[in-house]
């Protein structure tokens, strides 16, 4: 059976209650606000004339900033929303990986979940039986088993609802962010299983902010911008088009949301890719860039019990990166200089080597990729 999206001229309009500001000076406006002015019901669109096909071996990013609305398409393509007009024809067996605590009962121990959550996924009960153990195993809860939900820590909920989500491999997998959960060791298994799973898909509709794993995993792309389809093409093209939008909207002064509130490293990216040393200088070259296509000014080294901010760092364009993320001729390359503290020499700064970026030396918290072997 072939497996395939269609969503022809989909838009969504939901109700949404707007509740009237009013100046409130006191408890008694407070109580007849509540009692006598009740929010009032308005339709508002959400996502507006979206039109695009997937086949077997497309890897779609939905690229989109803050309130785009990429979870909302996600949602019309899981059938959790109906669409007003339009259509949406999913062919094959789809697994949503959007909420991962959907089904469950915290009042139901962690084994009748396993069940409840199965159930809701459309496996049957015959199979969920042979299931029960392998996801116990899998999210280290066997001692749980019989526990109740509740009872369980927001890390061990987030590893049964993985283990179950992932338990079967299907055809279509939707996934808003890159699904990983729990602590450095169960990250890795979990990390595993995602490969696995994506790679034995046949589809894969993933929406995420995170510009270098849509670039790594996604051939193809579609940009939305306040509900509408602005662009779709291979991923190159649509990594181009959305850093296109966000230059155009800073331009304008209109700042993209998610620059307001990112953390400050989980939006930077880049890679260290040679790091020498001498007279009392380390010497590291790379590329550096944020979700937006800026260049964030802060490198700092971290070895093992030092850090150390450049004290010189200079930029350059680097055509192949600009050309890989569909950027223009932004200056991510760099050549960063640090002073070692007095008297250390690499060998006794020792240990392990890490790599910051961020847009000052104080929040440069984001972890820059290094290349292989260059960092140990
Ligand atoms: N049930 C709803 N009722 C009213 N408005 C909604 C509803 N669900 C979403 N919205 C609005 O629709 C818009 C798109 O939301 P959506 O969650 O799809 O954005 P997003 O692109 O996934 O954003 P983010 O990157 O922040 O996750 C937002 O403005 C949001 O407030």
């Amino acid at each position: 059976m072939t497996t395939s999206i269609t969503v022809k001229d989909l838009c969504l309009d939901v109700p949404a209650f707007v509740q009237r500001e009013r100046e409130q000076r006191g408890w008694l406006d407070l109580f007849l606000g509540a009692a006598f002015d009740p929010p009032s019901r308005k339709m508002v669109r959400l996502l507006s004339g979206v039109d695009f096909q997937l086949k077997d071996g497309d890897r779609l990013a939905i690229l989109g900033r803050n309130g785009a609305g990429k979870s909302t398409l996600l949602r019309v393509l899981n059938q959790v929303y109906q669409p007003t007009t339009g259509s949406v024809e999913v062919q094959g067996s789809c697994q949503a990986l959007l909420n991962m605590s959907l089904g469950f009962s915290a009042e139901a121990t962690v084994r009748e979940n396993i069940f409840l959550r199965g159930i809701a996924m459309g496996l049957t009960a015959g199979f969920l039986r042979t299931q029960v153990d392998p996801i116990l195993e899998f999210s280290g809860l066997r001692e749980k088993a019989s526990h109740r939900l509740r009872t369980l820590s927001s890390g061990q909920k987030m590893r049964l609802g993985f283990a179950i989500s992932t338990s079967i491999q299907n055809d279509i997998i939707l996934m808003d962010e890159w699904v990983g959960a729990g602590d450095a060791e169960f990250m890795s298994k979990a990390k595993e299983r995602m490969q696995d799973r994506v790679g034995g898909s046949k589809i894969l509709v993933l929406a995420s902010h995170s510009i270098g794993l849509l670039r790594n995993i996604c051939n193809r792309g579609i940009v939305l911008e306040q509900g509408r389809l602005i662009h779709d093409g291979d991923i190159t093209s649509a990594l181009k088009a959305y850093h296109e939008l966000l230059a155009e909207l800073r331009a304008r002064n209109i700042f993209p949301e998610a620059a307001a509130d990112a953390s400050a490293g989980a939006q930077i990216y880049g890679c260290a890719e040679s790091l020498s040393f001498s007279g009392g200088k380390a010497l590291l070259k790379g590329w550096i860039l944020d979700m937006e296509g800026v260049v964030p000014s802060s490198v700092v080294i971290e070895f093992a019990d030092t850090r150390v901010a450049a004290s010189k760092i200079s930029f350059h364009v680097r055509p192949d990166v600009v050309a890989h993320f569909g950027l223009s001729d932004v200056k991510c390359g760099f050549e960063a200089e640090f002073d070692l503290p007095a008297g250390r020499s690499a060998s006794s700064l020792g240990g392990k080597v890490s790599v910051f970026g961020g847009k000052t030396d104080g929040d440069a918290e984001a972890p820059l990729r290094s290349a292989p072997g260059l960092l140990s």
